[in-house]
């Protein structure tokens, strides 16, 4: 009988996840959601399991989400797979994370290049281990064409040295003469970061419960609506993603206007 009941309970509840998620369609989508995905350690902790198993397990939600973003139509979904700051974790679990953009991508680039996906990557790559820039250099060839969903992986970044590398590459165009200092302002300064080509976060979700920025997109977040979550990372599903853009679709945005 209980368990009859929980399964009414849980196909009630799908069936209302369902009804939101196509009531999201008849308001402004995010056009670009940035994801910092935090939470994987513990997810693993909380079931006694190595720490490299969250990061496992939040690798399949990675899959989970880029099929839920394409289904809404979202331009673009920046994830925050390794900072410059993680190369400090043990070596072992460095070169596990090292090694799960060639498995993502050996398991699911097929179904990516089916559902038009872009593949893009963001990053200083000189640090990261050949194998691992192979197969995503690889992915990135084979989904150029591709005009949906860009899903860009920030792999070894850092918003810093980012903003330092785009000052360093300014001066050097200055006094090169290629650019006149006059000219610079913010939309020239925008095109000498790595995500030049995409436009700012509408939407920043960052799960576990961290309320920080940890370096990310420092300058493209200027304007963006920030949601946080306790929810960790490998738990994140269709029902976090709907509440996180139904309370970016109940917010007015300004831009720093009235
Ligand atoms: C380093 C790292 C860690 C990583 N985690 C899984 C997601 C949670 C965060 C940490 C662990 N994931 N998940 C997917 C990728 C990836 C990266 C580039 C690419 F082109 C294709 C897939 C990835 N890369």
């Amino acid at each position: 009988m209980l368990n009859k009941l929980k399964q009414w309970k849980r196909q009630q509840n799908n069936e209302n996840v369902d009804e939101r998620f196509q009531e999201l369609l008849k308001h402004p989508i995010p056009g670009h959601i940035a994801i910092i995905m935090d939470g994987n350690g513990r997810w693993a902790q909380k079931r006694a399991l190595p720490r490299v198993a969250g990061h496992h397990e939040g690798m399949k939600c990675v899959r989970r989400i880029t099929k839920l973003a394409n289904e809404l139509g979202i331009e673009a979904l920046t994830l925050y797979a390794f900072s410059t700051e993680n190369w400090k974790r043990p070596k072992m679990e460095v070169e596990f994370l090292m090694k799960l953009p060639e498995e993502f991508l050996g398991t699911f680039l097929p179904e990516l290049i089916e559902e038009n996906v872009q593949v893009k990557m963001m990053g200083a790559k000189e640090a990261i281990p050949p194998h691992t820039l192979k197969a995503v250099n690889k992915a990135i060839e084979a989904t150029k064409e591709n005009d949906g969903l860009i899903l860009n992986f920030a792999l070894n970044y850092g918003s810093r040295a980012e903003i330092l590398d785009s000052i360093k590459h300014v001066l050097k165009d200055v006094q090169n003469g290629i650019l006149d200092e006059k000219q610079l302002n913010e939309e020239v300064f925008s095109n000498y970061l790595m995500t030049k080509e995409l436009k700012d976060p509408d939407l920043l979700i960052r799960t576990s419960g961290e309320i920080r920025l940890s370096n990310f997109m420092l300058w493209q977040l200027a304007y963006t609506e920030f949601w946080f979550t306790d929810c960790l990372w490998p738990d994140f599903g269709k029902e976090q993603l709907i509440e996180a853009i139904e309370a970016y679709q109940g917010r007015s945005r300004r831009f720093g206007g009235l």
